[in-house]
């Protein structure tokens, strides 16, 4: 049955409207975000439907597309008829950057001041976050890369340990605060991680950033902690099926898991971070109610969770369904406690990423070269690609303190492993920029 499900998908199920009656708790700064976001969220959805009828959508009988649709709030009577500062503070254990050196030259293909150029902050337009627009757009944005784990955790081909390594290398030394290095789950399950404990021998002697990793049990805890974690993460999920699917229980047993898991992670003094995974919608259940995500994150923060990331994991959330599920979420959990985690399948998580930092979220997660997917969320593409989250940032004038240089060339090292081009479109741009300018030296 759960090999079935986890194969198996059936088109969404209602989208559930929310609305008012939350924002009193909010500050005024997060008010006007949530204000403004809602208000375009009520837009967007009555610019094709009456708002008083987000769908109680028979779904049965529609194909996948026109169900995304119906999903999205478009109406299309055929599948393809339609044109439709930081402030590290608020953390509950500090973490130290070291301070890095901004890279002087032969960042990508060995270039040197051209190149350099081209993607630092000021010499696009900027807006400056005086600009009403913007005014709630953080200052500084912590990115927590994925790459590593939740990037080659679907790979057909097993990625060699060395290769993930160089990885996580290149990765820190261009300036990421948190690389998440590996999982210790069952290999039978992820033959692609199987060497979470090399992985941790090696990236051990590795500083300036910060290595979790995920477990999904005790036994990962443990097996973590012997390798030489120094934090790990927890990963439940706000739909019934995909708990079944990805980690073989329910949610309330999987909660019961992580209570053990979060006790013991406190006896050791390691820091647990915590992930809800399909937040806006299931492979298998479809548009998934915001109350049920906040139910789940609330359990994770209870547990003891310093952060917890929402993982839009089928990339299937617009602006239209994220502003409703966070405004739900951060009813129940600080927006500082928690970070954004979206897949760019249907191409919204930049749009997606904006709305949430207006809604005061400062963490984001990203993989390098939008390299991932989830093994057991058949048909959802990799993480939004840090290096489009980085140069959307910079072009915001929010600091990160990556250098993008640096990264495109951690992104293209490993599209070059995996023999196929960078999934980042800013990478992928911003090369060509530097070798048409370079060939007019
Ligand atoms: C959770 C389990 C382990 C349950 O797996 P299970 O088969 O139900 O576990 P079990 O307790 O019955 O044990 C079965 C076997 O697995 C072993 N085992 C048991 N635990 C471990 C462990 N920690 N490490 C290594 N081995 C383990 C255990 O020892 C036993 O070995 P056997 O006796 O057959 O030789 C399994 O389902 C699993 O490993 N799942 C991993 C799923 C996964 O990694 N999915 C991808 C994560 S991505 C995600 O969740 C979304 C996220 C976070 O990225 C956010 C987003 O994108 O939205």
């Amino acid at each position: 049955m759960v090999k079935l499900l986890r194969w198996k998908f059936k088109l969404p199920s209602p989208l559930i409207s929310f609305s008012g009656g939350i924002q009193s708790l909010f500050s005024p700064m997060q008010r006007n975000g949530v204000r403004r976001a809602h208000s375009l969220w009520c837009k967007s959805l009555t610019h094709n439907l009456p708002h008083h009828h987000h769908p109680c959508i028979p779904l049965t009988t529609m194909s996948s597309l026109e169900a995304i649709d119906k999903f999205q709030g478009r109406d299309c009577s055929t599948s393809n008829s339609c044109n439709d500062d930081k402030s590290s503070g608020k953390e509950s254990f500090p973490w130290i950057r070291q301070s890095r050196r901004v890279s002087q030259g032969q960042l990508l293909h060995g270039n040197s001041a051209v190149s350099r150029t081209l993607w630092e902050p000021k010499h696009f337009h900027t807006f400056s976050n005086d600009k009403k627009l913007l005014r709630e757009v953080p200052k500084f944005v912590k990115i927590v890369e994925v790459g590593p784990r939740d990037g080659l955790q679907n790979e057909k081909n097993i990625v060699p340990t060395s290769v993930k390594v160089e990885l996580i290398r290149r990765l820190v030394s261009a300036g990421l605060p948190v690389v998440e290095a590996t999982s210790f789950v069952s290999p039978k399950w992820v033959p692609q991680l199987a060497d979470a404990k090399n992985v941790m021998d090696a990236v051990n002697t590795l500083h300036g950033a910060r290595f979790p990793v995920l477990t999904p049990n005790l036994k990962g805890f443990e097996a973590a902690v012997a390798a030489g974690a120094k934090e790990v993460a927890i990963f439940a999920s706000a739909s019934e099926s995909f708990s079944l699917s990805n980690i073989n229980c329910s949610i309330q047993e999987s909660l019961l898991r992580y209570r053990a898991v979060a006790t013991a992670a406190k006896e050791h003094s390691i820091p647990l971070r915590g992930y809800v995974s399909c937040v806006v919608g299931c492979p298998v259940e479809g548009a998934v109610p915001p109350s049920k995500v906040a139910h789940v994150v609330k359990e994770l923060y209870d547990m003891g969770c310093f952060e917890i990331s929402l993982g839009d994991t089928i990339g299937i959330g617009t602006p239209g369904s994220v502003v409703p599920m966070l405004e739900t979420v951060m009813a129940a959990v600080p927006a500082e406690k928690l970070a954004v985690h979206f897949h760019d399948t249907y191409g919204q998580a930049l749009a997606n990423i904006l709305v949430s930092l207006q809604m005061g979220i400062n963490i984001v997660d990203s993989s390098v070269a939008g390299l991932g997917g989830c093994p057991y969320a058949k048909g959802a593409s990799g993480n939004v690609a840090t290096e489009d989250v980085v140069y959307m940032l910079n072009g915001l004038g929010v600091q990160t303190n990556v250098d993008l240089g640096k990264l495109i060339a951690a992104g293209d090292f490993i599209s070059k492993h995996l023999g196929r081009p960078n999934g980042s479109k800013a990478a992928v741009a911003l090369s060509r920029r530097i070798t048409a300018e370079a060939s007019k030296i």
